[in-house]
């Protein structure tokens, strides 16, 4: 298989399907929702967690049978159900219309696939082994898990808000560069991995100060 090409989709809002509703569905609407798309299901059957999604309208649920013009204006489209031929079918047609399409079962039929996520906040950690094997990125995320805690959540928002203010108050670009790289270093992931967060403020606001200079 090619390398694919990694990408951060902006769903919030779009319309999307996925088509089965077993626990391998569950997951991937888990993720949908957690990123603000619109997520209709379509299948006879539903995992009690998205029964109870459904209960409490997060999603729709469509209870039958797939129909080719379940897709008509969904921006993204997953197919999880437990026929092969079905997700193909599925796969064809979104393919057709340029429908972005995931197929559970067949690497080779997706035009995207699902990295194993590690989020904190604003960081995400997304693990892929091109369909090698989804359970080694699963356990590589979790190591990675251990590692970036609570605490990168919170300097995020303090790098967040400090280079808000070098785009407000400093016009210079490359001077900007200069200011963030030289803040943002190893020694900076250290204090903030040990959760030293206040000499990291310490730090930004010295940034600050240097700029005023
Ligand atoms: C990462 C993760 C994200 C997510 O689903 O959110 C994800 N699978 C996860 C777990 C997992 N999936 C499977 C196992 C059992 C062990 C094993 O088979 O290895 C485990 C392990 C477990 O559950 O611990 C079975 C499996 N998976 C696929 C097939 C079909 C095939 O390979 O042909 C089969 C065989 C089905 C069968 O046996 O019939 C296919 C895909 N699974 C992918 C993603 C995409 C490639 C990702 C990559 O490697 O880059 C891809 C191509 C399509 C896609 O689904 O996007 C999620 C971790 C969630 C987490 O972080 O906890
Ligand atoms: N990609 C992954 O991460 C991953 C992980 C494990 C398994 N799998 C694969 O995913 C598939 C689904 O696994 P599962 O555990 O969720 O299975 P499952 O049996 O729990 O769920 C299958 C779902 O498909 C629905 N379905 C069947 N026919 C349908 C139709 N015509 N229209 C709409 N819905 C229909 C059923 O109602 C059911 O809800 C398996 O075949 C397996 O190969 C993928």
């Amino acid at each position: 298989m090619s390398l694919s090409y990694p990408v951060n989709l902006n769903i919030s809002g779009k319309g999307c399907l996925v088509v089965g509703g077993g626990s391998v569905a569950a997951r991937k609407v888990r993720g949908l929702l957690e990123c603000g798309g619109k997520v209709c299901v379509v299948s006879p059957m539903l995992h009690p967690l998205l029964l109870k999604l459904t209960e409490e309208k997060q999603i729709v649920w469509l209870n039958r049978n797939f129909q080719a013009e379940d897709i008509n204006d969904k921006f993204l489209v997953i197919a999880a159900t437990d026929n092969a031929e079905l997700n193909h079918e599925v796969a064809a047609l979104c393919t057709e219309k340029n429908i972005l399409i995931n197929v559970v079962d067949d690497p080779l039929w997706c035009s995207f696939t699902l990295p194993a996520v590690h989020r904190q906040g604003d960081l995400l950690i997304a693990v892929s082994t091109n369909g090698k094997s989804p359970a080694l990125a699963r356990v590589i995320k979790e190591e990675l898990a251990e590692k970036f805690r609570g605490e990168f959540a919170q300097a995020l928002e303090l790098l967040g808000n400090l280079r808000e203010t070098l785009f407000a108050e400093c016009p210079d670009d490359k001077m900007r560069g200069k200011v963030l790289q030289g803040l943002v270093t190893g020694e900076l992931l250290k204090l903030i991995e040990d959760g030293q967060l206040e000499v990291v403020k310490e730090r930004i606001n010295r940034c600050l100060l240097s700029l005023q200079d």
